[in-house]
């Protein structure tokens, strides 16, 4: 049953006095793409050139946070949304305490990402969609899934059994087929720079 008679506290040091001393503003990168995209590889890779300049960060990865958080938690569309959902919600939590959070889901259904998006106060919510043709993941096969998805051997895999929604208007695209790790970092940072959430690179 859902709790009730809960009244929200506020806390005695605000968002903006941590955002204040850290030097930079806390917002959610939220990286989504296809398994094997290049989702984990880029947002620590971003994380390594924000953690160099000094800023509080901190990678939130699929793989990860189904062993703990979301272990209860398996691949079915229902369980993909309630997923996301608690995700968004450490996200949140992440920047209220004035960390720049990466999320690193397939985060397959657009709708899903839409309501985190919605939950957060304008502006906090960045998705870079980590774009990558199924074919070239599916050459690199980081974990040899998508051969056993192909096998019949996992069920309702991303972009074989179960479908991967595009995002519309995401705030980012990279395209790790064609541009390079650096490159592609080197985007974001640049997008973090422009829209003054760091203000040095
Ligand atoms: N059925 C199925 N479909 C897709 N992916 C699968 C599946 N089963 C296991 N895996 C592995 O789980 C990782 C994806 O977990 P996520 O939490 O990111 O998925 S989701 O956002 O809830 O859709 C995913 O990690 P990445 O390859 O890093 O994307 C896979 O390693
Ligand atoms: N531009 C790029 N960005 C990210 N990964 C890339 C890029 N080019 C090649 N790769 C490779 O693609 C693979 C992506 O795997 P991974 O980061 O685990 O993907 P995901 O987390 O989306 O499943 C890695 O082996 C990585 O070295």
């Amino acid at each position: 049953m859902a709790s009730t008679n809960v009244v929200w506290q506020n806390a005695t040091i605000t968002r903006e006095q941590r955002e204040q001393r850290n030097g930079h503003r806390a917002v959610t990168l939220w990286f989504t793409g296809l398994s094997g995209s290049g989702k984990s590889t880029l947002s620590n890779a971003v994380e390594a050139r924000l953690f160099e300049l000094g800023c509080n960060t901190f990678v939130f990865d699929g793989d990860n946070i189904r062993h703990g958080l979301c272990k209860d938690l398996g691949f079915s569309d229902t369980d993909r949304t309630e997923n996301i959902r608690r995700i968004g919600e450490v996200a949140k939590l992440a920047n209220q305490s004035g960390v720049i959070a990466l999320t690193a889901f397939i985060s397959p259904f657009r709708a899903d990402r839409d309501l985190v998006r919605n939950t957060m106060p304008e502006g906090d919510f960045i998705e870079v969609y980590v774009k990558c043709a199924l074919e070239k993941c599916e050459e690199r096969d980081v974990k040899g899934l998508y051969k056993k998805a192909r096998a019949g051997l996992i069920p309702a895999f991303t972009g074989i059994s179960s479908p991967y929604e595009e995002p519309t208007h995401a705030e980012l695209t990279v395209d790790t087929g064609e541009t390079d790790i650096h490159t592609c970092v080197e985007q974001i940072v640049n997008y973090l720079l422009a829209k003054q959430v760091i203000s040095k690179a």
